[in-house]
C-alpha cells in the first residue's frame, strides 16, 4: 500500500487540488451507471465515511445525480464527511439521508464509501449494521476496497462489506486479490487515475477488457482446424469422469475441435458426441495444436513421454505431474504449462503443502524457474508465473470451485486456449479467469454448492460476460 500512497503523493504534487479524486469519482460513476443500466430515475444510496473514500462516493453520487438519479448519502460521521464532495452532491440535486433504513430499502444500488485504504480493523458497529442492511437491499459497489478488509494482507479481522463489485483506483491492492478479502470484493474493476507505479510491479491481474482482447474469435476464413485442435489425454478405467470433465472444458475453450485419447472414450462420447476419439497412443492420434495431459490418468507415463516429445504446447496437470522432471521439461522447444494445486506443487518442489500455501508467490516463481515452464498454481488464490516478469493473479476465483473435478475442467479450457494459439501465460490466466467467472455464474449471487460439470456448462456465459 505504501507503493500506491507514494505514487499518489508524487502525482498529487503535480496536479491541481482534488484532481485525483475527480478521476476516481468519474470512473466510479461510469461503473455504477453500467451496473444500473438506466441512470435516470434510479435510486442510489451512498454510505459515506469520514475520509477520502467517502469523498469519492460523494463526487460519484453527484455525477449520477446530474444524470437524473435520485441520490441519498448516509453519513456515518455527519460532521466530518468530505465537505467538497458533499457540496457537489447537494448542488447536483442529491440529498443527505435522514432515514437510512428507508432509503436503503428502496435503493437500486448502494455505494460503499465507508472506508478505503485508510481503514484499520473490521467495521465499527454502526457501519457493520448499515453494511448488513445494504447487502439485503440492493447490489453493492465498493469504492476502492470493500470496507473493513485489510488492503495489504487480504485479512478480514471483523465484519466487512460484501460487495457485488469493487471499483479500485490506480492499482489492485493485494487485499483485493488474496482471500479471504477477495471473496468480499465481487467483480473487480480498475480505474486508471494516472499513477506511475514502479515498472517492476510484482503482480498483475487481467480484467474483462484484457480477456476480451485475448480470447480467440473465429474469422470469416476459419475452419475447425484453423481454430486449433486440442488433444486431451485424461481419464482411466478407474476415473472416466476426469476425461469427461476435461473434454467438457476443452469444448468450450475456443478451439475448433477436441481429440480425446484414452480409455474413457465411451463415457466421453456418451456425453459429448462432438469429440473425436482415438484409442491408440497420442503420437498416432493425428495432428493437434496443443495437448492436455494428466487428469485421472493414473500411472500412464508412456503417454506423457509421447506428448512431451511433440513440438506443440503441452499442459500437464494432476497425475501427469508425478512423472515430470525439470530436465525433461527444459529440453522441450515448445511451451509447457504446469497446473498443480498446492499439494502437487509441494511434491514438485520437495517441500510440504503448508509451506506452499504460506508462500504461494515464491512457490510459483520457483517452479517456473526450475522447470523453465509456465506454472499455474491453483487454490484459493490462483497464480500464473512465466519465466520472468510479473506473476498474474486471477481475480475471479471463488471458494465454490473447491469441488471435485473442477481442476479437470480448468485443464480442458486452458488447453483449448493454448490450441487456439494463446501463449502459455495468457492461456493460463485467461483460462483461470473464465473458469472462476463460470463458477460464480453457476453458484449464483448468494452462492450455493456447484458441480464441476456446471462450471463447464457456464463457460459460455462467462465468455459472454467478458465480451459483452
Ligand atoms: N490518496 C489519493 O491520492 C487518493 C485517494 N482516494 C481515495 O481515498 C481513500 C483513502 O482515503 P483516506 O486516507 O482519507 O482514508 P479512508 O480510507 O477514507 O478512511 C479513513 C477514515 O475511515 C475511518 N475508519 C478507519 N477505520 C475504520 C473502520 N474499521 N470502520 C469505520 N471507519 C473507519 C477513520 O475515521 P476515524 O478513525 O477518524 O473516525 C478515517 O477517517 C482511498 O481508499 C480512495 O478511495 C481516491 O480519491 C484517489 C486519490
Ligand atoms: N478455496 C478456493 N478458492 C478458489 N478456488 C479454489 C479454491 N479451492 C480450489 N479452487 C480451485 O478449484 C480447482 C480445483 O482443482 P484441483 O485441485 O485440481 O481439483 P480436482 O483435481 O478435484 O479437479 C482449481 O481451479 C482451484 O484453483
Ligand atoms: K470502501
Amino acid at each position: 500500500m505504501e507503493t500506491v500512497r507514494a505514487a499518489e503523493r508524487e502525482l498529487m504534487a503535480r496536479l491541481p487540488e482534488g484532481a485525483l479524486m475527480q478521476r476516481a469519482a468519474a470512473g466510479l460513476a461510469v461503473a455504477c451507471a453500467e451496473l444500473l443500466g438506466r441512470v435516470y430515475g434510479a435510486r442510489v444510496v451512498l454510505l459515506v465515511g469520514s475520509g477520502d473514500n467517502g469523498g469519492d462516493a460523494l463526487y460519484a453520487g453527484a455525477r449520477l445525480a446530474r444524470r437524473g438519479a435520485g441520490v441519498a448519502a448516509v453519513l456515518l460521521s455527519p460532521g466530518r464527511a468530505h465537505s467538497g464532495g458533499l457540496a457537489a452532491l447537494r448542488s447536483a440535486g442529491g440529498r443527505v439521508s435522514d432515514d437510512a433504513p428507508r432509503d436503503l430499502a428502496r435503493a437500486d444500488l448502494v455505494v460503499d464509501g465507508i472506508v478505503g485504504i485508510g481503514g484499520r480493523g473490521g467495521l465499527r458497529p454502526e457501519a457493520a449494521r448499515l453494511a448488513r442492511v445494504a447487502r439485503e437491499s440492493a447490489p453493492v459497489v465498493a469504492v476502492d476496497l470493500p470496507s473493513g478488509v485489510d488492503a495489504d494482507t487480504g485479512e478480514v479481522s471483523g465484519e466487512a462489506v460484501r460487495a457485488d463489485a469493487t471499483v479500485t483506483f490506480g492499482a489492485y491492492k493485494p487485499g483485493l486479490l488474496v482471500d479471504p478479502a477477495r471473496e468480499r470484493a465481487g467483480a473487480l474493476r480498475l480505474v486508471d487515475i494516472g499513477l506511475t507505479l514502479p515498472p517492476e510491479a510484482a503482480m498483475e491481474a487481467l480484467q474483462h477488457a484484457d480477456v476480451a482482447r485475448l480470447l480467440p474469435r473465429p474469422s470469416a476464413e476459419s475452419d475447425k482446424y484453423r481454430r486449433g485442435v486440442v488433444g486431451v489425454v485424461a481419464g482411466s478405467a478407474r476415473y472416466p469422469g476426469a476425461a469427461v470433465l476435461a473434454v467438457a472444458g476443452a469444448l468450450r475453450g475456443g478451439a475448433g475441435a477436441v481429440r480425446y485419447v484414452g480409455p474413457a472414450a465411451d463415457a466421453v462420447l456418451a456425453r459429448f458426441p462432438e469429440t473425436l476419439v482415438h484409442a491408440g497412443p497420442p503420437d498416432k492420434a493425428g495432428r493437434v495444436q496443443a495437448w492436455v495431459i494428466g487428469p485421472g490418468i493414473g500411472d500412464e507415463s508412456d503417454a506423457l513421454e509421447d506428448v512431451l516429445a511433440s513440438d506443440v504446447p503441452v499442459l500437464v496437470d494432476a497425475d501427469g505431474l508425478r512423472f515430470l522432471t525439470p530436465r525433461r521439461v527444459r529440453e522441450r522447444a515448445a511451451q509447457t504449462l504446469l497446473t498443480p494445486h498446492a499439494g502437487e506443487a509441494a511434491a514438485l518442489l520437495g517441500c510440504g503443502r503448508a509451506e506452499v500455501e504460506a508462500a504461494r508467490l515464491a512457490s510459483v516463481r520457483e517452479l517456473a524457474r526450475s522447470f523453465g515452464a509456465t506454472v499455474l498454481l491453483k487454490g484459493s488464490t490462483t497464480l500464473v508465473a512465466g519465466a520472468g516478469g510479473p506473476v498474474r493473479v486471477n481475480p475471479t476465483g471463488t471458494g465454490w470451485l473447491a469441488t471435485a473435478g473442477s481442476g479437470d475442467v480448468l485443464s480442458g479450457v486452458t488447453g483449448s486456449l493454448l490450441a487456439a494459439g494463446l501463449p502459455a501465460l495468457d492461456a493460463g490466466s485467461v483460462g483461470a479467469y473464465l473458469h472462476g467467472l463460470a463458477a460464480r455464474r453457476a453458484a449464483g449471487r448468494e452462492g450455493a454448492p456447484i458441480l464441476a460439470s456446471e462450471v463447464a456448462a457456464h463457460l459460455d456465459a462467462a465468455w459472454r460476460d467478458v465480451t459483452d
